[in-house]
């Protein structure tokens, strides 16, 4: 039979995209979408060597790029933990980063991925 274009997909990629469309849901002002710009966030580029968001999270997916759930699950980390550090807490991008974070990783415990099978081994 013709696999769908998403089925043609491999299976981690397919899981990954899953994990990172319940993980954008706990974005909903989109402040983690797209790369912080210098603009907006003086002096970003200098105080944030690893720069992290979602959609450089979806390349890294569709390229391939994740060889495990693990190395997807510590680029979200890094997206949290940049905005933590280069934001003050009490600011709403730290406060939203730290309550994205606790979200998150409640999302990808062994309990909540275990149904997922022999995917993750
Ligand atoms: C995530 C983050 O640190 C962030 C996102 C943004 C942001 C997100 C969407 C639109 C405009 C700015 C931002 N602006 C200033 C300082 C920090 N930020």
């Amino acid at each position: 039979c013709v696999l769908k274009a998403s089925q043609k997909r491999r299976p981690l990629s397919r899981l990954l995209e899953q994990l990172l469309r319940n993980l954008e849901k706990r974005d909903p002002h989109q402040f983690f979408a797209w790369p912080v710009n210098d603009n907006f966030a003086p002096g970003y580029s200098t105080i944030i060597k690893r720069p992290m968001d979602f959609s450089s999270i979806k390349q890294k997916i569709d390229d391939n790029e994740y060889k495990s759930l693990n190395c997807f699950i510590s680029d979200f980390k890094l997206m949290c933990n940049n905005a933590m550090k280069y934001n003050k807490p009490g600011t709403v991008y730290h406060k939203a980063a730290k309550r994205l974070l606790h979200a998150g990783l409640k999302q990808l415990t062994p309990q909540k991925l275990r149904p997922l099978g022999d995917i993750l081994t």
